[in-house]
Protein backbone atom coordinates (compact mmCIF):
# COMPACT_ATOMS: atom_id res chain seq x y z
CA UNK A 1 0.00 0.00 0.00
CA UNK A 2 1.04 3.49 -0.77
CA UNK A 3 3.07 5.44 2.16
CA UNK A 4 0.25 7.69 3.68
CA UNK A 5 0.07 10.46 6.65
CA UNK A 6 -1.53 10.56 10.15
CA UNK A 7 -0.85 14.20 10.40
CA UNK A 8 1.04 17.34 8.23
CA UNK A 9 4.86 17.50 8.83
CA UNK A 10 6.43 20.94 9.84
CA UNK A 11 9.05 21.87 8.32
CA UNK A 12 11.39 25.33 9.73
CA UNK A 13 12.14 27.40 7.45
CA UNK A 14 15.20 29.27 9.15
CA UNK A 15 16.86 25.32 9.55
CA UNK A 16 16.93 24.75 5.91
CA UNK A 17 19.34 27.84 5.90
CA UNK A 18 21.60 26.64 8.39
CA UNK A 19 24.52 24.52 7.42
CA UNK A 20 24.53 22.72 10.13
CA UNK A 21 20.81 21.97 10.36
CA UNK A 22 19.83 21.90 6.29
CA UNK A 23 20.22 18.39 5.47
CA UNK A 24 18.05 16.96 8.14
CA UNK A 25 15.36 19.58 7.25
CA UNK A 26 15.67 19.00 3.34
CA UNK A 27 15.03 15.19 4.21
CA UNK A 28 12.08 16.31 5.98
CA UNK A 29 10.90 18.48 3.19
CA UNK A 30 11.07 16.11 0.68
CA UNK A 31 9.18 13.17 2.54
CA UNK A 32 6.39 16.13 3.34
CA UNK A 33 6.52 16.31 -0.61
CA UNK A 34 6.32 12.79 -1.52
CA UNK A 35 4.08 11.30 1.09
CA UNK A 36 1.81 14.65 2.33
CA UNK A 37 1.74 16.88 -0.33
CA UNK A 38 1.36 19.52 2.71
CA UNK A 39 3.60 20.88 5.04
CA UNK A 40 3.74 23.78 7.54
CA UNK A 41 6.40 26.04 7.37
CA UNK A 42 7.68 27.54 10.42
CA UNK A 43 9.94 30.46 11.14
CA UNK A 44 10.05 31.96 7.99
CA UNK A 45 10.45 35.86 8.93
CA UNK A 46 7.13 37.00 7.78
CA UNK A 47 5.02 36.83 10.77
CA UNK A 48 4.88 40.55 11.17
CA UNK A 49 3.03 41.36 7.95
CA UNK A 50 1.04 38.40 8.16
CA UNK A 51 0.00 39.04 11.64
CA UNK A 52 -1.09 42.54 10.46
CA UNK A 53 -2.45 41.52 7.50
CA UNK A 54 -5.15 39.61 9.70
CA UNK A 55 -5.46 42.16 11.94
CA UNK A 56 -7.06 44.31 9.09
CA UNK A 57 -9.06 41.60 7.42
CA UNK A 58 -12.26 42.09 9.43
CA UNK A 59 -12.67 45.72 8.52
CA UNK A 60 -12.13 45.02 5.12
CA UNK A 61 -15.38 42.25 5.03
CA UNK A 62 -17.07 44.98 7.58
CA UNK A 63 -17.23 47.01 4.12
CA UNK A 64 -20.67 47.76 2.58
CA UNK A 65 -22.51 45.54 0.30
CA UNK A 66 -21.97 48.77 -1.86
CA UNK A 67 -18.64 48.88 -1.89
CA UNK A 68 -17.73 45.58 -2.04
CA UNK A 69 -19.78 45.57 -5.25
CA UNK A 70 -17.98 47.92 -6.99
CA UNK A 71 -14.83 45.56 -7.25
CA UNK A 72 -17.12 42.43 -7.68
CA UNK A 73 -14.92 39.28 -9.82
CA UNK A 74 -18.15 39.34 -12.37
CA UNK A 75 -16.29 43.03 -13.78
CA UNK A 76 -12.73 41.07 -14.52
CA UNK A 77 -11.76 38.55 -17.25
CA UNK A 78 -9.01 38.33 -14.90
CA UNK A 79 -11.40 36.64 -11.82
CA UNK A 80 -9.80 39.25 -9.81
CA UNK A 81 -11.99 41.02 -7.03
CA UNK A 82 -14.89 40.52 -4.87
CA UNK A 83 -16.94 37.19 -4.49
CA UNK A 84 -20.17 37.48 -2.09
CA UNK A 85 -21.15 34.10 0.40
CA UNK A 86 -22.27 31.58 -1.13
CA UNK A 87 -22.28 32.66 -4.94
CA UNK A 88 -19.16 29.72 -5.37
CA UNK A 89 -19.75 25.91 -5.30
CA UNK A 90 -16.93 23.31 -4.83
CA UNK A 91 -17.59 19.55 -5.47
CA UNK A 92 -21.76 20.49 -6.18
CA UNK A 93 -21.97 21.80 -3.13
CA UNK A 94 -21.97 25.85 -2.18
CA UNK A 95 -19.10 27.08 -0.38
CA UNK A 96 -20.14 28.94 2.81
CA UNK A 97 -17.27 31.70 2.41
CA UNK A 98 -16.82 35.34 1.12
CA UNK A 99 -13.61 36.58 -0.69
CA UNK A 100 -11.21 39.05 -2.33
CA UNK A 101 -8.86 38.05 -4.93
CA UNK A 102 -6.06 39.93 -5.70
CA UNK A 103 -2.95 39.45 -8.49
CA UNK A 104 0.73 40.19 -8.56
CA UNK A 105 0.59 43.65 -9.06
CA UNK A 106 1.28 45.98 -12.39
CA UNK A 107 -0.41 43.32 -15.29
CA UNK A 108 -1.87 45.20 -18.31
CA UNK A 109 -5.45 44.78 -18.72
CA UNK A 110 -5.43 42.22 -22.09
CA UNK A 111 -6.06 44.22 -25.74
CA UNK A 112 -7.22 42.13 -29.01
CA UNK A 113 -4.11 40.91 -30.66
CA UNK A 114 -3.05 39.45 -27.27
CA UNK A 115 -2.55 35.63 -26.72
CA UNK A 116 -5.89 34.66 -25.34
CA UNK A 117 -4.32 33.13 -22.06
CA UNK A 118 -3.16 36.72 -21.24
CA UNK A 119 -6.47 37.51 -19.96
CA UNK A 120 -6.01 35.52 -17.26
CA UNK A 121 -3.42 38.19 -15.86
CA UNK A 122 -5.32 41.34 -15.40
CA UNK A 123 -4.89 44.79 -13.08
CA UNK A 124 -6.35 44.29 -9.61
CA UNK A 125 -9.99 45.52 -8.32
CA UNK A 126 -9.17 46.98 -4.62
CA UNK A 127 -11.73 48.03 -2.21
CA UNK A 128 -12.20 51.04 -1.55
CA UNK A 129 -10.85 51.77 1.83
CA UNK A 130 -7.64 53.10 2.92
CA UNK A 131 -4.32 51.14 3.13
CA UNK A 132 -5.94 48.17 1.16
CA UNK A 133 -3.39 48.44 -1.80
CA UNK A 134 -0.19 48.92 -0.40
CA UNK A 135 -1.28 46.01 2.28
CA UNK A 136 -1.92 43.55 -0.79
CA UNK A 137 1.29 44.81 -2.66
CA UNK A 138 3.63 44.61 0.61
CA UNK A 139 2.48 41.14 1.43
CA UNK A 140 2.49 39.81 -2.19
CA UNK A 141 6.09 41.00 -2.73
CA UNK A 142 7.05 38.97 0.67
CA UNK A 143 5.27 35.86 0.38
CA UNK A 144 6.24 36.19 -3.62
CA UNK A 145 9.90 36.07 -2.52
CA UNK A 146 9.47 33.07 0.00
CA UNK A 147 7.84 30.84 -2.30
CA UNK A 148 10.30 31.45 -5.00
CA UNK A 149 13.21 30.52 -2.32
CA UNK A 150 10.91 27.66 -1.34
CA UNK A 151 10.52 26.19 -4.73
CA UNK A 152 14.44 26.47 -4.69
CA UNK A 153 14.33 24.20 -1.58
CA UNK A 154 12.35 21.86 -3.12
CA UNK A 155 14.21 21.48 -5.92
CA UNK A 156 17.18 20.78 -3.54
CA UNK A 157 15.68 18.60 -1.59
CA UNK A 158 14.67 16.08 -4.65
CA UNK A 159 18.53 16.22 -5.72
CA UNK A 160 17.75 18.42 -8.80
CA UNK A 161 19.73 21.38 -9.87
CA UNK A 162 18.50 25.00 -7.59
CA UNK A 163 17.27 26.10 -10.47
CA UNK A 164 15.38 23.42 -12.27
CA UNK A 165 11.93 24.76 -11.40
CA UNK A 166 12.55 28.57 -11.96
CA UNK A 167 11.42 28.93 -15.69
CA UNK A 168 8.07 27.58 -14.85
CA UNK A 169 7.15 30.85 -12.85
CA UNK A 170 4.58 32.75 -14.38
CA UNK A 171 3.98 36.20 -14.39
CA UNK A 172 1.41 36.29 -12.13
CA UNK A 173 0.20 34.86 -9.01
CA UNK A 174 -2.74 35.71 -6.50
CA UNK A 175 -3.53 36.17 -3.06
CA UNK A 176 -6.75 35.69 -1.11
CA UNK A 177 -8.30 36.99 1.85
CA UNK A 178 -11.12 34.57 3.15
CA UNK A 179 -13.80 34.76 5.62
CA UNK A 180 -15.79 32.05 6.66
CA UNK A 181 -18.69 33.14 9.10
CA UNK A 182 -19.86 30.60 11.73
CA UNK A 183 -22.34 28.21 10.64
CA UNK A 184 -24.47 24.74 11.26
CA UNK A 185 -22.41 22.07 13.14
CA UNK A 186 -20.74 20.72 9.89
CA UNK A 187 -21.36 23.12 6.75
CA UNK A 188 -19.02 23.43 4.02
CA UNK A 189 -16.83 26.33 4.27
CA UNK A 190 -15.05 24.96 0.94
CA UNK A 191 -15.55 21.82 -0.23
CA UNK A 192 -13.07 18.97 -1.45
CA UNK A 193 -10.77 20.60 -3.97
CA UNK A 194 -6.93 20.22 -5.10
CA UNK A 195 -5.47 23.47 -5.58
CA UNK A 196 -5.28 23.64 -9.48
CA UNK A 197 -3.63 26.21 -11.91
CA UNK A 198 -0.63 27.00 -9.88
CA UNK A 199 3.08 25.76 -8.88
CA UNK A 200 2.67 25.97 -4.45
CA UNK A 201 -0.16 27.34 -1.80
CA UNK A 202 1.01 29.45 0.86
CA UNK A 203 -1.96 29.48 3.67
CA UNK A 204 -1.87 31.77 6.71
CA UNK A 205 -5.10 30.56 8.52
CA UNK A 206 -6.28 32.02 12.26
CA UNK A 207 -6.88 30.04 15.53
CA UNK A 208 -10.56 29.07 14.43
CA UNK A 209 -9.57 25.99 12.91
CA UNK A 210 -11.52 23.81 10.20
CA UNK A 211 -8.44 22.77 7.52
CA UNK A 212 -8.30 19.13 6.73
CA UNK A 213 -6.24 17.15 4.02
CA UNK A 214 -7.10 13.42 2.59
CA UNK A 215 -4.56 10.74 2.94
CA UNK A 216 -4.36 7.96 1.33
CA UNK A 217 -6.55 6.05 3.53
CA UNK A 218 -9.11 8.15 2.46
CA UNK A 219 -9.20 9.56 6.04
CA UNK A 220 -9.73 13.22 6.55
CA UNK A 221 -6.95 14.30 8.79
CA UNK A 222 -6.85 18.00 10.67
CA UNK A 223 -4.24 20.72 10.00
CA UNK A 224 -4.90 22.26 13.30
CA UNK A 225 -3.41 25.99 13.14
CA UNK A 226 0.20 26.53 14.27
CA UNK A 227 0.68 30.40 15.25
CA UNK A 228 2.52 31.94 12.35
CA UNK A 229 3.20 29.09 10.46
CA UNK A 230 2.17 28.84 6.95
CA UNK A 231 0.30 25.91 5.69
CA UNK A 232 1.85 24.52 2.23
CA UNK A 233 0.56 22.45 -0.48
CA UNK A 234 1.33 21.07 -4.16
CA UNK A 235 -0.38 22.82 -6.80
CA UNK A 236 -1.78 20.30 -9.70
CA UNK A 237 0.81 22.87 -12.33
CA UNK A 238 3.58 21.27 -10.08
CA UNK A 239 2.11 17.77 -9.78
CA UNK A 240 2.14 17.98 -13.59
CA UNK A 241 5.73 19.06 -14.30
CA UNK A 242 7.03 15.97 -11.61
CA UNK A 243 5.21 13.84 -13.82
CA UNK A 244 2.66 12.79 -10.98
CA UNK A 245 5.59 12.37 -8.80
CA UNK A 246 4.83 15.18 -6.19
CA UNK A 247 1.36 15.34 -6.04
CA UNK A 248 -1.53 17.54 -5.15
CA UNK A 249 -3.54 16.43 -1.91
CA UNK A 250 -7.30 16.65 -1.56
CA UNK A 251 -8.40 19.79 0.97
CA UNK A 252 -11.19 21.31 2.37
CA UNK A 253 -12.17 23.57 5.19
CA UNK A 254 -15.24 22.84 7.03
CA UNK A 255 -17.47 25.75 8.02
CA UNK A 256 -16.54 27.12 11.88
CA UNK A 257 -19.72 27.17 14.35
CA UNK A 258 -18.75 29.45 17.04
CA UNK A 259 -16.18 32.17 15.39
CA UNK A 260 -15.43 33.30 11.81
CA UNK A 261 -12.59 31.73 10.37
CA UNK A 262 -10.47 33.89 8.71
CA UNK A 263 -7.44 32.72 6.00
CA UNK A 264 -4.82 34.20 3.25
CA UNK A 265 -4.14 31.33 1.00
CA UNK A 266 -0.99 32.75 -2.14
CA UNK A 267 -1.26 30.41 -4.77
CA UNK A 268 2.21 30.93 -7.04
CA UNK A 269 1.64 30.82 -10.16
CA UNK A 270 2.88 28.49 -13.31
CA UNK A 271 3.52 29.31 -16.71
CA UNK A 272 0.09 29.82 -18.35
CA UNK A 273 2.16 30.01 -21.74
CA UNK A 274 3.21 26.65 -21.37
CA UNK A 275 2.38 23.99 -23.93
CA UNK A 276 0.92 20.68 -23.49
CA UNK A 277 4.29 18.95 -25.58
CA UNK A 278 6.57 21.11 -24.14
CA UNK A 279 5.19 19.98 -20.50
CA UNK A 280 5.95 16.63 -21.06
CA UNK A 281 8.89 17.01 -22.19
CA UNK A 282 10.38 19.03 -19.12
CA UNK A 283 8.48 16.30 -17.27
CA UNK A 284 9.89 13.62 -18.42
CA UNK A 285 13.35 15.56 -18.20
CA UNK A 286 12.77 15.90 -14.26
CA UNK A 287 11.68 12.57 -13.76
CA UNK A 288 14.58 11.34 -15.64
CA UNK A 289 16.91 13.17 -13.46
CA UNK A 290 15.29 12.76 -9.59
CA UNK A 291 18.03 9.48 -8.60
CA UNK A 292 16.92 6.16 -9.98
CA UNK A 293 16.97 4.73 -6.39
CA UNK A 294 14.28 6.42 -5.58
CA UNK A 295 11.33 4.65 -4.87
CA UNK A 296 8.11 6.63 -6.40
CA UNK A 297 10.37 7.76 -9.38
CA UNK A 298 10.12 4.17 -10.45
CA UNK A 299 6.17 4.19 -9.62
CA UNK A 300 6.12 7.29 -11.66
CA UNK A 301 7.60 5.58 -14.77
CA UNK A 302 6.34 1.69 -13.70
CA UNK A 303 2.46 2.28 -13.47
CA UNK A 304 0.03 4.70 -15.43
CA UNK A 305 -0.14 7.80 -13.52
CA UNK A 306 -3.64 8.51 -12.46
CA UNK A 307 -3.47 12.10 -11.25
CA UNK A 308 -0.84 13.33 -13.72
CA UNK A 309 -1.15 15.20 -16.53
CA UNK A 310 -0.30 12.85 -19.49
CA UNK A 311 0.44 8.64 -19.24
CA UNK A 312 3.30 7.06 -18.83
CA UNK A 313 4.14 5.88 -21.74
CA UNK A 314 5.05 9.52 -22.45
CA UNK A 315 7.81 9.14 -19.86
CA UNK A 316 11.52 7.46 -20.56
CA UNK A 317 12.90 4.52 -19.17
CA UNK A 318 15.32 5.56 -15.76
O1 LIG B 1 -9.18 28.99 3.53
C1 LIG B 1 -8.51 28.00 3.71
O2 LIG B 1 -8.04 27.72 4.80
C2 LIG B 1 -8.21 27.07 2.57
C3 LIG B 1 -8.62 27.66 1.28
C4 LIG B 1 -8.38 26.80 0.10
O3 LIG B 1 -8.12 25.63 0.19
C5 LIG B 1 -8.44 27.43 -1.23
O4 LIG B 1 -8.94 28.56 -1.35
O5 LIG B 1 -7.97 26.79 -2.19
FE1 LIG C 1 -7.28 24.94 -1.66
Amino acid sequence: MAATFSSVPVVDFARLHDPVTKNEELSKLREAIFVVGFLYLTNTGLEGIIERTHERLPELFALSPEAKEDCNMINSPSFLGYTRLGAETTAAKTDLREQFDFGTPGMKPWMEGDPFWQRLEGPNQYPDHVGAKPLVEEYIINIDSLAQTFVRLVAECLSLPVDTFDSFKGNMSRLKFVKYPPAAQGSQGVGPHKDSAGLFTFLSQDDAGGLQVLNKNGQWIDVPPIEGSLVVNIQQGFEAITGGICAATTHRVIAPTTKTRYSIPFFLGVRLDLTLDQLKESAAHIVHRIPTSDDRKKRAVDVPIRRGAFEESDLEPP
